[in-house]
């Protein structure tokens, strides 16, 4: 399949649909983003990657980032990490605090705010003021690109105006499911969701989900067949909060977005891909990016289902 003729082709149908999504203002450093920026990456096992738009543009990770940290904190605690964390999906928004209280400061999946405050607690507790090196330096691995860094103005706007992130954090405390003090795992936290790649940096960062947790490149072993599966498939579930149903409905692959404008998606045993478009629909996904996955799974008929 000629795959650099079919995002070519993406890029003209979904510009009709640009200036529909709204650019993530919460984080104040975010609202500057330029709402026409779109681009495209596609790597395949084999190496080959195909790229449209500004595929060099560097932009904030945000939530990708709690594929990474999910990942690390699995190869530690295996099972007994979902003693601290569900698989379920939450049908509420990503920083959502209703559900925690009633169900103990047990979030319920890895991918929403609470579930991945928890889950890097859980590093901190291995790795102490180490934890975020652990991360980005997992992540210059993954991409094959060791100058990846984190954005000072984007994690400090973050701090200063992390209210509901501090929320959680504090409820899940009282409940006792943080083991750290509070300000180190946020603060590690905002700096990993800060954290700055373009499109083909982030797709090929991913390629061990779409290769049963070996990187088809460097033959490495990141994590299990079977962890590989199980984070797939909370992408799948739990990878877009509430609209999560809505993404396999409409493209139908394991996917993770941020509220930076990315998404990452997994075509098992075939490829991984990132979209980035900083307008957002109302769940805070990328509009344009899931269009264009859409479209993308309609045109190839790679979606899983
Ligand atoms: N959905 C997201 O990308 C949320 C990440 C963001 N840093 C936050 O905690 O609010």
């Amino acid at each position: 399949m000629d795959y650099q003729k079919i995002i070519e082709e993406i890029e003209e149908e979904i510009q009709p649909f640009i200036k529909e999504g709204k650019v993530a203002d919460y984080i104040p450093a975010l609202a500057n983003s330029n709402i026409n920026d779109f681009a495209m990456s596609i790597i395949e096992l084999n190496g080959k990657q195909h790229s449209i738009g500004c595929s060099q543009k560097l932009f904030s990770i945000q939530s990708i980032s709690k594929v990474f940290t999910f990942t690390i904190a699995l190869k530690i605690y295996c099972k007994n990490l979902y003693k601290r964390v569900g698989y379920e999906p939450s049908g509420n928004p990503f920083n959502s605090l209703v559900q925690l209280e009633y169900e103990k400061g047990i979030p319920r999946n890895p991918f929403i705010n609470a579930g991945a405050i928890v889950t890097t607690d859980a590093l901190y507790s291995k790795h102490k003021s180490n934890t975020f090196y652990t991360i980005l330096n997992f992540i210059k691995k993954q991409c094959g690109y060791a100058g990846i860094q984190a954005n000072n103005e984007i994690y400090e706007s973050e701090l200063a105006h992390g209210f509901r992130n501090l929320s959680l954090i504090n409820l899940m405390k009282s409940f006792g499911n943080i083991e750290n003090n509070i300000d180190d795992v946020i603060s590690t936290y905002f700096r990993q969701c800060s954290i700055m790649m373009n499109t083909q940096q982030l797709a090929n960062s991913m390629l061990y989900l779409a290769n049963h947790g070996i990187n088809p490149l460097t033959k490495e072993v990141i994590v299990s067949a079977a962890q590989a599966k199980r984070i797939n498939a909370l992408m799948l579930t739990c990878g877009h909060y509430d609209a999560s149903g809505d993404f396999a409905f409409h493209v139908g692959l394991p996917g993770k977005s941020g509220v930076g404008g990315g998404i990452v998606a997994i075509v098992p045993q075939k490829m991984a891909i990132c979209v980035y478009s900083p307008g957002l629909n109302k769940e805070g996904n990328s509009l344009v990016g899931t269009k264009a996955l859409e479209l993308f799974t309609t045109k190839t008929k790679l979606s899983i289902f």
